[in-house]
């Protein structure tokens, strides 16, 4: 028998000697051999690219500081990283912060505030087709090795390419003497994509056999202009923008024309999703014309390297802890501004921001401290402002509108612009930059003469984009720069929905802006036509109605005629379902208990319904609920936190269990049953304000609309029982009422 010792990350099956079984990939099996492991899918042949690591994983772990609690973290982001290097150029999120050297490369292991002397892999992944990829060396930030005087163990690769043959056999054996795992394996082929099953195993020919008259119409208009496509959430956005990118890579084949198409989307996640999807549905092998990218990566790909190597560390905005640290940040500045700066600014400062800002209440500080930094990153970074000459005067400037921050007199904006100046100075002092900063480097960039070179070689004839509705005004400006030809307007290929973005400063069109540059998202786009999609296909109609009541509750939803969708004759397409549930409990601590028990009444009922969020709609609240899956976590290992963007690459190779994370890091994604909790405090007057109001209506809206089968609510008295708009919904019938528990 092996001398492994157990692998606690996956509780590894010890099926034959030195080899194991992943437990939450089935589907994959370490083999060592000879001083190498391998990690090796139980589809692989002779002809497949490996993934070694050199010596023990479990002793590799242990020297590097990986804690077993951690293992499964770092080997998540190994196959994400294998996943990725399949792809040239090879990018990684920023958060990984990558450095490279030939064909080496350097990235954290994980999450970097997970493990205090966060550890990083050195790998390589030779240049070619195909390419092997060899995890050489798990270093820690106290033992660093610099790439550049780095080599491999001499004679390690030659080994590695003796003993593939055995290592497969070894697999296959070990495969075969652990059967139980066998029907989690077709669970969880990494083949086959996850959480939102958007193809569903049709072809692009099956779906085009079966898309609605709309969709049709999207798809066949000659793409001589931009075109935005618009529809509630699970109306099949995503997919018709998919089935659109393939036929015309096709079409310009059967042309004998070559062209390069760009995907853009918000995240990472989003961007695995959509290239697994054109690899699914495509009947002509890989369609290397389209290229699937989040927006931050396009920047790090065309951005020269002496531009992008600022020596800075891009923040984790898109992480939960991000953001939270950067809340506590600004609480910290707001708390030194009123012991020192304050005193200039008191006599003339209007009344309302003088009470937030002198509020004894720990929640109000806190939403204060939620709406600057919204209207940091949201109106100024938006806007592409940052301290400097003019800065202040043209934040002056912009016009407000009812979605931001309520702000008086010019007083108020200087005391706001005041703050702000001294974050982003913190932020520069301690070695971190933003994204906006980011991006407004871009933009300055893409407006240069080289760029103008570069564009006709490295631009792309069409830019499609998923999720529009996320993009603030400098990203959107990006987009058309992107385009090959600098003397015609951009073929810009849109999907949007409005009411999925929380943050509310992504409704910026058509008069309602928060930009000094109103029209500028439309008119650089030259001609736009719309498509509508209205028929949802992810949920039944018991939780359509539902959202069309959400819907109608929106307060100040002026968006004009460009982005409104007209509610009234959506309709849904899929079977007709049980009536969402609105369950109050007497506190949360009962409302926890309710969960657990709502939870283990679906499993009891049909286990093929173990796909389910929790989706935490107020972030502040977040921390309470992430404690059930600890709880949860004891009972089955099925349980995934997302805590960021990031994260949600996980549920790539998880098709079961629980998924636990705030409302807005699910968009995009689709579940059997969606469990809301955490919804913020109401009764304070905070949440009655129409910005505040439209902010929990879009996070509510995100969160229903994700499940396909089931939607249960929980609310609670010790946050102020039953909202209003869901007090509505119960009146109108449109929630099934259940009393929980009292205490
Ligand atoms: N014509 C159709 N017939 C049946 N099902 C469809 C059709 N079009 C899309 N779907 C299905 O509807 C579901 C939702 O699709 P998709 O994720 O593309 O919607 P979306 O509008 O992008 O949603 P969201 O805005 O929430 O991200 C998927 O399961 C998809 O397979």
């Amino acid at each position: 028998m092996n001398s492994l010792r157990t692998f606690q990350i996956c509780g590894l099956q010890i099926s034959e000697a030195g080899t194991q079984i992943l437990d939450n990939h089935p589907e994959i099996v370490t083999t060592k051999i000879s001083g190498v492991t391998y990690l090796i899918h139980h589809q692989d042949t002779l002809e497949s690219r490996r993934v070694v690591f050199a010596g023990d994983l479990p002793e590799t772990f242990h020297a590097a500081g990986v804690s077993p609690t951690h293992e499964q973290q770092v080997l998540e982001r190994v196959i994400a990283f294998v996943e990725r290097s399949q792809h040239t150029p090879l990018l990684l999120p920023s958060q990984w912060s990558q450095y490279k050297h030939n064909d080496f490369i350097a990235f954290f292991a994980c999450r970097r505030d997970l493990i205090i002397d966060a550890p990083r892999w050195i790998a390589q992944v030779p240049t070619g087709l195909d390419p092997d990829v060899y995890m050489w060396l798990l270093t820690s930030s106290s033992k660093k090795v610099t790439l550049e005087d780095f080599a491999p163990v001499p004679g390690l690769q030659m080994s590695v390419e003796q003993n593939w043959a055995t290592a497969v056999d070894m697999m296959k054996t070990a495969r075969a003497s652990a059967k139980p795992t066998v029907q989690d394996v077709a669970e969880m082929d990494l083949t086959s994509s996850a959480f939102s099953d958007v193809v569903q195993d049709l072809s692009y020919s099956g779906w085009m056999t079966r898309i609605t008259g709309q969709q049709h119409t999207f798809i066949h208009q000659p793409p001589n202009h931009s075109i935005r496509l618009r529809g509630p959430a699970g109306s099949g956005k995503t997919l018709t923008l998919v089935l659109k990118a393939i036929r015309e890579v096709v079409e310009a084949r059967e042309r004998g024309e070559s062209i390069q198409v760009l995907f853009v989307t918000h995240s990472w996640a989003l961007a695995a999703e959509v290239d697994d999807n054109i690899r699914r549905l495509s009947e002509w092998g890989p369609l290397d014309e389209i290229t699937v990218l989040p927006l931050l990566a396009v920047a790090e790909d065309l951005l020269p390297a002496e531009r992008w190597d600022s020596g800075l560390t891009l923040i984790g905005e898109d992480s939960y802890s991000g953001k939270m640290a950067q809340l506590d940040e600004i609480e910290e500045i707001i708390d030194n501004f009123k012991r020192g700066d304050w005193i200039t600014f008191s006599d003339d400062v209007g009344p309302g921001l003088r009470e937030r800002l002198l509020s004894s209440d720990e929640a109000d500080l806190r939403a204060f401290a939620w709406d600057c930094l919204i209207e940091f990153g949201c109106v100024l970074g938006a806007d592409g402002i940052f301290p400097g000459m003019n800065s202040e005067a043209r934040y002056l400037k912009l016009s407000r509108d009812p979605w931001m921050i309520p702000l008086e007199n010019d007083i108020d904006r200087k005391l706001i612009y005041h703050l702000y100046e001294t974050y982003i100075t913190q932020l520069l002092e301690s070695g971190r930059l933003t994204s906006d900063q980011l991006v407004n480097d871009f933009l300055n960039y893409l407006e240069t003469f080289m760029w103008n070179v570069r564009r006709g070689k490295q631009g792309y004839d069409l830019i499609f984009v998923d999720e529009f509705h996320l993009f603030n005004v400098q990203e959107r400006q990006l987009l058309r720069y992107l385009a090959r030809s600098a003397s015609a307007y951009p073929r810009i290929l849109m999907a949007l929905d409005p009411r999925q973005s929380p943050w509310e400063v992504y409704t910026e069109f058509n008069g309602a802006t928060p930009s000094s540059t109103p029209s500028k998202s439309d008119d650089e786009f030259g001609t736009v036509s719309s498509v509508d999609l209205p028929t949802v296909h992810r949920f039944s109609p018991e939780i359509l109605d539902l959202v069309k009541h959400l819907h109608w509750e929106f307060p100040n939803l002026d968006l004009g005629s460009n982005w409104d969708v007209d509610f009234t004759h959506v309709n849904s397409s899929a079977e007709h379902g049980a009536l969402p549930k609105l369950i109050r409990s007497g506190s949360q601590q009962a409302e926890i208990v309710e969960i657990y028990q709502a939870l283990r009444a679906l499993r009891n009922g049909d286990s093929n319904r173990w796909q389910v969020a929790l989706a935490i709609v107020h972030p502040d609240q977040f921390l309470a609920y992430k404690n059930v899956a600890d709880g949860l976590q004891s009972a089955t290992k099925k349980v995934t936190i997302i805590e960021s963007r990031e994260d949600i690459e996980v549920l790539q190779y998880r098709r079961r269990g629980l998924v636990i994370g705030p409302a807005e890091y699910l968009a995009g994604l689709q579940f059997d049953a969606v469990f809301v909790a955490g919804l913020p405090e109401i009764g304070n007057g905070q949440a009655n304000q129409s910005y505040r109001r439209r902010q929990f209506l879009s996070l509510l809206y995100l969160a229903v609309t994700r499940a396909s089968r089931d939607v249960h609510i929980f609310v609670n008295d010790d946050h102020g029982g039953v909202p209003e708009v869901l007090a509505k919904a119960k009146d109108q019938e449109l929630l099934d009422y259940i009393e929980g528990s009292q205490v």
